[in-house]
């Protein structure tokens, strides 16, 4: 088991012999396990040492002495240039720039360390009532440049709805007739209306690298998991109560009575379905800007995941 002076002294080593010229050491650049004198800048087989240019290295007191006992090996026009490195004090950032890259023998690169972060598919999901819409609403506000799909539906356009925007409207006939292509990637008929999610348009979007945000139910959701696995990020909104959930959806005043039982119930059998999804977004009343911030969170962090999703529609 190599001690950490005896990596040191093999990472000086490989460092003045691969570039096969003297390396001056410059003061920031001190053996970090404070061995000074095992480090071996100049090893016995080195040119410079047949050459008989010496250098005198005091790491720790930061001097830098150079002797030249015989002739430079600046004279021999077949020794590399030795470059010293100016301190940061002492010189500008390119002066140091430049010295560094002559040291190590190659131009530091400007391209991206890391690549672009894969498009992402953000599934949202929760009870009704719960906020999607209205979380989805503030996030497109705040996230302009996330894609949110809009999806196709066979049922008729109700009096301010707008084709493309708030769905795709099509007849009975050219929804089954999407399915028979496959062109959807999953699709519910519901109370006599078929809605659908289509695969062409979330393709065209990652193309152009653009993040895709779904809205769907609890059963979509369970359909999007079976078909894209992890290949998405699936957040459940939920409210901070079953009681929140439902005063919110009577304060909403959209549904019949018979709808509203039928919604409450539904949504208690639909808290069961949290552990299926990646994360969970507690809604509470007169916060949805936390949720909206949380939400945002959520994107960022899986934009810096070091293993990216990898979504393939
Ligand atoms: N954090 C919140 N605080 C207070 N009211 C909220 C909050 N989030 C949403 N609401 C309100 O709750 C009601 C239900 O929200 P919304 O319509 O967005 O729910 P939904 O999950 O999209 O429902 P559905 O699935 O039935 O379409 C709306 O009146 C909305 O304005």
């Amino acid at each position: 088991m190599p001690t950490h002076s005896m990596l040191f002294r093999r990472l000086c080593f490989s460092i003045s012999k691969s570039y096969h010229k003297p390396f001056f050491l410059s003061p920031i650049f001190t053996n970090p396990f404070g061995d000074s004198r095992s480090c071996p800048i100049h090893p016995s087989n080195s040119k410079t040492q047949r050459l008989g240019f010496q250098r005198k290295v005091s790491v720790n007191s930061h001097s830098f002495v150079s002797e030249n006992t015989t002739n430079s090996i600046m004279d021999d026009p077949k020794t590399p240039t030795v470059v010293p490195i100016p301190h940061p004090d002492y010189a500008g950032r390119a002066e140091v720039f430049r010295a560094l890259e002559a040291s190590l023998g190659s131009a530091f690169s400007s391209q991206p360390i890391v690549p672009a972060p894969n498009p992402l598919i953000i599934v949202i999901s929760g009870p009704s009532g719960v906020g999607k819409d209205a979380v989805i609403k503030r996030l497109r506000e705040v996230r302009e440049e996330l894609h949110f799909v809009v999806t196709a539906t066979s049922r008729a356009k109700r009096p301010g709805e707008v084709d493309g925007k708030d769905y795709f409207f099509m007849s009975k006939e050219e929804f089954l007739s999407m399915i028979e292509k496959n062109e959807l990637l999953e699709y519910a008929l519901v109370y006599g209306d078929y809605k659908g999610i289509p695969k062409q348009q979330i393709r065209e979007y990652m193309a152009k690298g653009c993040d895709i945000v779904l809205r769907v139910d609890i059963q979509g959701a369970a359909t999007l998991r079976r078909i894209l696995r992890n290949s998405a990020v699936f957040v459940f909104l939920v409210a901070e109560s079953e009681e929140a959930l439902v005063k919110r959806l009577i304060d909403r005043k959209t549904e019949t009575t018979e709808a509203l039982l039928m919604r409450v119930a539904s949504a208690k059998e639909e808290l069961k379905h949290l552990k299926e999804f990646d994360y969970v977004v507690v809604n509470k009343e007169g916060d949805l800007e936390g949720s909206v911030k949380l939400l945002e969170s959520i994107i960022d962090a899986e934009k810096a995941k070091v293993q990216q999703r990898i979504a393939v529609i």
